[in-house]
Formats: C-alpha cells, sequence, structure tokens
C-alpha cells in the first residue's frame, strides 16, 4: 500500500482540531471532524481563523450584530466554510483509494457493503448533507466561542430553527401529487399533505434527541469524557455463541421478520467511486493509521485476548458510517441517516423502490415481473442479476444469483427463497386476473396484482406474525390489533417513516433469532440435512442444487426452530458473518453496537424514560427488568448506567409476558409498526377511500396466510402447519394444502369486473 504521502505534517493540525472538540464538546472522542479541518482553516475558512491568536479569537469572540447572533452573513460564512471542507474531505477520500487503500472483492468487508456504488440521486443528497453538517459545525464552533452559548444549548436551538441557505445544492422537498389508485414505486404522494413522508431517500425520523458527542455527527463517548465499551468486547461478553432452540417459533418466522425488515428500512454506508471502504489494515491485520483512514471509517477494533479473532490474527473489522441525508426543509441541524427503502410495508423488497428497478424487474406483458424458468421445474425464478461477481459469493459462473427489488436479496438462501414465493405469487395473481379480466391491460394487470401482494405482507405481518411474536395483549395497546374488517384509523398526521432506534437497535434483537444452521427437508420427510449458514451467505444456489432443493428448504424451515430472541447469538453471525473462503468472517452484534453509535441512538437509559420506566441513576435500579447476573455483567463493561447502548440495555432486559421482547424495545417496536399501519394511507384495510378494497375483495384477503402462501407458490409441498410461523406439534399438525377448511383459499372472482371498468 502507497501511502507514505498521506503522512504529511498533519499532527500540529490534528492536534488543534482534537483540542477545538475538546473544548467544544467536552469530549475528545470526535476524530471525525479533524480529518475535515485539517489544515483547511486558514485558507478556506476565514471565519474560523485569519488572526494569529486563531483559538483565543474564537472562544472569546462575541457577536457585534445587532440581528441577533446567527446573521446571514455568519450563515453564509459558514455554509461557504462547510463546503470548501466536504470538498477536501472527498478529495482526501479520492486520494487515499490512489494510493491503494480500498477493500479487495470476495471480503467479508467487502459483502457487507451489498453494493459498491451509490445510486446518482443518493449520493447527491449525501453530499449536500455532509456540506449542511459541516456548516453547522462551523456555526457550533462559531457560536459557541461566546461564553454564554454551550454546544448543547445551541443544538437545543437550532431544533426550533429552520436555517438554511440557498447556495447549498439541497432543495425542500416538492412534488405534484395526482389522486391514483395505487401508490407510487417511491412512497411519495402516500400522505398528500406532506409527500415525503415514508418515501425512499427520506431521513429516519427520531423519538430521541441524538447523542452525537458534539451533538451534531460525531461518533458518541461516555459520559467521563473516555471512550464507550469496545463493541467487540460487549458482544463476546454479554452476547454468549450459545443458541437456544425456540420452543415455538420456526425459521420461518424468524426468515419472515428479516424480509418485513428489508421492506422497511436501509441503511447504506458511504462508498468512495472506487467502491468500499477500507479502515482495517489488510485484511483485519489491524486497524489502519487514522491519517489512512477516510473520514468515514468507525473500525471496530479486535482485543488482543479476543476468543474467536486471536486464531487469526484478526485485530480490526472494516466498518463505515451510514450515508446521510438532509432533512426535507435542508436546514441546519444534526446528523440524519437516509433511509435507501420506503418505509411504507408496500412490498418494495418485491417491485424495487425506485422507478428504474421497478420497470426493469417487469417483463410488461399480463402483469408479470419477469422470472426465469428451470428446465426441472414448472415454477419461475427469480431473474439474473446484472453483475453475478460483484453481487453474490459465487464459486462458479453458473450457479445462480438473483435480482429483486431489493440489493441484499441474495444474503442467505431462505431469504431468496421467500423474494421467490413472493414473485411466483405475484405472477400467479395476475394470470388469475388476466383470466377474470380479458381486457386489462398489462398496467392495470401488474398493478392490480401489486395491490393484492401488497396486502396480503400486510394481512400476514398484522395478523399472524405481529400477534405471535409480540403478544396480542400488547397490540392492543398499540392499536395494531387485526381487524375484523374494515380499519379506520388512518392519520394523515402520523410519520410513517421507520424510526432510527428502530432499525438501528430494537428490531436488530432478532438478530439473536437467527439459527446457525439452514434445515433442508426432502418429500417424505424421512431426512433432514443441515448445512452451516456461514458457507451460504451471499449464495443462494442452496435453492438450485437439485430439482427438488427448493421445495426441500421450504419444508425445511418450517421444521426448523428458530433460536430463542434473547442474549445468545450464533457464532455463525457473530464471528462469521460474510466469512466468504475465509476462515472468519464479522461480527453482526458488534456492527449493531457501532451502527447503534454511527447514529447517534440515544442511551438505554434515555430510552427507558421515554418508554415510561423509571430512569436508572445507579446499575441496581435496572432490577425491575434485567437478572442480576446481567446487571452485574452491564457495570463491569460501562463506567455509567447512562452509557449503556440502547442495544445493549433492550437485549438485556426480561421479555414481557407474551412477548419476545423486553419491555423497551417492546415499545419502539409496538410504536414503529403502529405508525407503519396508521400513517400509511394505502393500507389494505383502509376503508372509504377511492382505492379501499371492497368488503367482498377483504373479506377474501384476510383469508390470506403464509401457510396458503407456501401451498400456492411451491412445487410440491402439500402440506404445512396451518400456523405456519409456528413449529409442529399436536396442536399445530401439518394439514394437506388442499384441505382449504384448515388453509383457506383466497378467492379472486370478486376483482372480476364489467366490461368497461
Ligand atoms: C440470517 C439472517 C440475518 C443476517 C445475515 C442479517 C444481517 C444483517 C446485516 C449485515 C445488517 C447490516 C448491519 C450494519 O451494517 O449495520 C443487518 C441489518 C439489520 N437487520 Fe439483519 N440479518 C439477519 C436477520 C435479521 C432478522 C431476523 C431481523 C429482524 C427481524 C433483522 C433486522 C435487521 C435490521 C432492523 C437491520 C437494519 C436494517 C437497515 O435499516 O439497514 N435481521 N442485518
Ligand atoms: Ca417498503
Amino acid at each position: 500500500m502507497g501511502v507514505s504521502n498521506l503522512l504529511s505534517d498533519k499532527y500540529s493540525v490534528v492536534y488543534i482540531a482534537v483540542l477545538l472538540c475538546v473544548l467544544v464538546t467536552g469530549t475528545s472522542g470526535c476524530l471525525d471532524w479533524d480529518f475535515l479541518t485539517e489544515g483547511l482553516f486558514p485558507s478556506l475558512c476565514p471565519i474560523l481563523s485569519g488572526t494569529t491568536s486563531f483559538m483565543k479569537d474564537l472562544f472569546t469572540a462575541e457577536s457585534k450584530h445587532d440581528e441577533g447572533p446567527i446573521t446571514k452573513e455568519l450563515v453564509t460564512e459558514c455554509v461557504k466554510c462547510g463546503r470548501e471542507l466536504t470538498k477536501s474531505a472527498s478529495q482526501r477520500g479520492k486520494q487515499l483509494v490512489k494510493n491503494g487503500v480500498c477493500l479487495d472483492h470476495c471480503t467479508p468487508a467487502m459483502h457487507h457493503f451489498f453494493s459498491a456504488s451509490l445510486p446518482a440521486d443518493v449520493k447527491k443528497a449525501s453530499e449536500a448533507s455532509q456540506e449542511i453538517l459541516m456548516a453547522t459545525k462551523m456555526l457550533q464552533v462559531k457560536l459557541c466561542s461566546s461564553s454564554t452559548v454551550t454546544p448543547n444549548t445551541f443544538m437545543s436551538f437550532l431544533e426550533n430553527q429552520v436555517i438554511r441557505h440557498d447556495s447549498i445544492a439541497c432543495r425542500p422537498f416538492s412534488v405534484r401529487c395526482g389522486s391514483t389508485r395505487y401508490r407510487s414505486i417511491d412512497g411519495t404522494c402516500n400522505n398528500l399533505e406532506r409527500p415525503a413522508w415514508g418515501r425512499r431517500g427520506a431521513p429516519f425520523t427520531r423519538i430521541a434527541t441524538p447523542r452525537y458527542a458534539d451533538g451534531i455527527y460525531s461518533m458518541p463517548g461516555a459520559k467521563s469524557g473516555r471512550a464507550l465499551p469496545n463493541p467487540r468486547l460487549l458482544s463476546t461478553r454479554l452476547f454468549t455463541d450459545a443458541p437456544v432452540p425456540s420452543r415455538v417459533h420456526n425459521y420461518l418466522s424468524m426468515q419472515w421478520g428479516q424480509f418485513v425488515t428489508h421492506d422497511m428500512s436501509l441503511q447504506i454506508m458511504e462508498v468512495t467511486d472506487d467502491g468500499g471502504i477500507q479502515c482495517c489494515i489488510g485484511d483485519g491485520v489491524d486497524v489502519l493509521p487514522p491519517e489512512w483512514q477516510n473520514d468515514k471509517c468507525i473500525p471496530i477494533s479486535v482485543p488482543e485476548d479476543d476468543p474467536f479473532y486471536r486464531y487469526f490474527g484478526v485485530k480490526c473489522l472494516n466498518f463505515v458510517r451510514s450515508i446521510t441525508t438532509p432533512r426535507d426543509d435542508c436546514s441546519l441541524g444534526h446528523a440524519e441517516q437516509m433511509n435507501t427503502v420506503t418505509s411504507f410495508l408496500d412490498g418494495s423488497t418485491i417491485y424495487g423502490s425506485d422507478k428504474k428497478l421497478a420497470s426493469k424487474l417487469r417483463s410488461k406483458r399480463g402483469g408479470r415481473l419477469k422470472e426465469e424458468y428451470k428446465e426441472y421445474n414448472k415454477r419461475g425464478f427469480l431473474p439474473t442479476a446484472d453483475d453475478k461477481k460483484a453481487s453474490c459469493d459465487l464459486r462458479n459462473v453458473s450457479e445462480p444469483c438473483y435480482l429483486a427489488g431489493d440489493g441484499r436479496i441474495n444474503q442467505t438462501p431462505t431469504l431468496a427463497m421467500l423474494h421467490t414465493l413472493f414473485l411466483r405469487e405475484h405472477n400467479r395473481v395476475a394470470d388469475i386476473l388476466s383470466t377474470l379480466n380479458p381486457l386489462w391491460t398489462d398496467e392495470k394487470l401488474y398493478q392490480e396484482a401489486r395491490r393484492i401482494v401488497i396486502a396480503e405482507i400486510q394481512h400476514i405481518t398484522y395478523q399472524e406474525w405481529l400477534p405471535l411474536n409480540f403478544g396480542e395483549t400488547y397490540l392492543r395497546y398499540y392499536r395494531i390489533i387485526p381487524s375484523t374488517l374494515y380499519s379506520n384509523d388512518y392519520n394523515e398526521d402520523v410519520n410513517p417513516g421507520v424510526i432510527n432506534s428502530f432499525s438501528s437497535a430494537a428490531f436488530r434483537f432478532l438478530h439473536s433469532a437467527v439459527p446457525d444452521t439452514i434445515m433442508t427437508c426432502p418429500s417424505n420427510y424421512y431426512a433432514a440435512y443441515t448445512h452451516r449458514l456461514s458457507d451460504h451467505y451471499q449464495n443462494p444456489s442452496l435453492l438450485e442444487s437439485s430439482t427438488e432443493s427448493f421445495d426441500d428448504v421450504v419444508r425445511g424451515i418450517l421444521l426448523q426452530s428458530a433460536a430463542e430472541s434473547d442474549p445468545y447469538c450464533s457464532g455463525q453471525i457473530s464471528n462469521l458473518l460474510f466469512k466468504s473462503r475465509n476462515a472468519w468472517g464479522l461480527d453482526l452484534i458488534a456492527m449493531d453496537i457501532q451502527r447503534g453509535r454511527d447514529h447517534g441512538i440515544a442511551s438505554y437509559n434515555d430510552y427507558r424514560e421515554i418508554c415510561g420506566l423509571r430512569r436508572a441513576y445507579t446499575f441496581q435500579d435496572l432490577s425491575g427488568e434485567i437478572s442480576q447476573d446481567r446487571i452485574y455483567a452491564l457495570s463491569q463493561m460501562y463506567e455509567c448506567v447512562d452509557d449503556v447502548d440502547l442495544f445493549v440495555g433492550g437485549s438485556m432486559e426480561r421479555a414481557v409476558q407474551g412477548s419476545i421482547l423486553g419491555h423497551t424495545f417492546q415499545c419502539i417496536v409496538g410504536e414503529q409498526f403502529y405508525r407503519t399501519r396508521v400513517g400509511d394511507r394505502f393500507f389494505y384495510d383502509n376503508s372509504e377511500m377511492i382505492h379501499s378494497f371492497s368488503p367482498e375483495q377483504l373479506q377474501q384477503l384476510k383469508k390470506a396466510s403464509i401457510a396458503r402462501l407456501i401451498c400456492d407458490n411451491t412445487e410440491h409441498v402439500h402440506y404445512v402447519q396451518s400456523r405456519a410461523f409456528e413449529l409442529e406439534t399436536q396442536w399445530n399438525p401439518k394439514v394437506r394444502c388442499d384441505d382449504t377448511g384448515a388453509v383457506p383459499r383466497v378467492d379472486f372472482t370478486a376483482w372480476k369486473s364489467s366490461l368497461f371498468d
């Protein structure tokens, strides 16, 4: 790696920048800004320099303006300065790549990126957001130089102000909405008053003030000013590698959870023009020295005595910050990450979240989606990815690698299996509608089939999956209990956007439900075969390895237990994630913890309060929710109870009755699913809207089930438990698919329209 020319004379500058951070924020945990301010103040930011007594001036200057401290000139200067610093950071990133600091293909780190490039609009928004963050930082530094304003006061002041500047390449979101019967692909215009809500590219929403060290974007530190505990250490000490099989939930239930996640949320990491950002030396030999790191690097260092990685000499796990986006009004403020899929539960995993992909996925005939046929199977398979090598980890090019509405499709064979079931369901429904309505165009058939499939996804989630996992009592409390026919609770004031702490902490707790293996089971049910999960990341060929293998996987995940949702996690995800051909992989649990910090997710203690629990002042105050041994373990890891990360504290809580989650995660997840339903104008059982289903149609859709989805879209799976997210028991036995009493069929006759419809 030719990096010597990067070892410039930066130390004095870094020192000033760190000092600046310490003075401004009271913590040194803000290295992220150092690189951006490197040697640039004098030339680019006259507002922050220009005198020999630079530091002194900065922290003693008073505003000389009558119109209040934030003048137009000041904002202009901060924005200009922010832009130059952003440009410089980007150039520095490019220079690092030129010097060979970039990731190799086929490494665990590279598979973690899912896609090595950003769509143009995402990239543009991310750049604008960086400029805004820089400008905010500059403004904070400038204003906090007055002794009366603390950085926190400044940030709370900013929360209630809309300060923006025309020269930032960001325009407040605006779109013209017509009245249409169908959802848009990108989620815009769902809410007619606030058409940006829930769209692809929207900022995540928050229910707590972020805990960035500087209130803007810096990685958080402990209250004492020292670093928070190492995420890998927390993972190995608190999330033991000993998954316990669930006695209720099967693998399919876990798989549905991930499928729902991918429909609602996607945080993507920053990349350079040349692909993934490298933060470790080589393949993880050590953390790159700060002067060689891209400013988006937040690698996870691995302790010397790590129980697993020490055998492989791994001391660093690659990790990069998520892309951020401007808020809808382009105003200055703290960082907000971008959700790059639609927040609505709207089948975006199947249809895509942007028009270009959506169009590419369509066959443009009979309303169908593209599918591929194999000689041995009458049912369709997903189309092939454009660049198989980049999208999958294949042993040879003849292995399958799929294209779908979501880029994470190939992550595991069982995820790809669920995608395939929905592809088939869409085409099955489109064919039935076409037979019933021979005059319908391709567009009409596509949209109507899409509408039905989305209704099925929503119904299965709210009718079957949520009650099983989170308990009916709680669903009643969160007002998301299944309705008998129509529900009338669309509320245009509810933002359906995904809550940052839901996708960066609470819902990730279900990573503990991922079992070690994938089971396949032949049609005679005489034997079952297990396959280590880590041998199948980014390679779905298990679905096509033999003529029967797709159905074998389906039978297997119906039979196999999920792991219990508890702080015991499989080493398949906590040591071997995306292992590829290596002997080791990444640690998803450490990544969950680090991602929460990257997003400035408020502490566990803050969330306790938000969720109606008493704030803890000592570790012992957690005893109502957390067992003594876990309280002890937490107190050994964290200096102070206020430091506990939401992901960690929430995971330690005992589950509330009837649910797989503890109180705090239950509260966040409940709130999210409330918003996802009540904030969705097109939610399938909303009544009295131009797009509402007729009572006859809705009655049929309410018969949809995960069991029926399997029966209708596999070749030789003839038996399924009627409650198909639960393990087979004597109370939930396998029944024949043609037993329509046990597994009702959805009859589409109610979609037959009169000739002129
Ligand atoms: C084999 C199963 C699974 C694997 C391999 C897996 C892997 C991953 C990976 C690599 C990430 C990105 C981590 C980051 O960079 O921050 C992620 C994110 C996430 N996972 Fe999983 N996951 C699995 C199952 C699940 C399940 C069952 C759930 C919940 C029911 C879940 C919920 C989430 C959530 C909410 C996120 C954040 C999504 C986003 O906004 O980008 N995952 N997972
Ligand atoms: Ca979606």
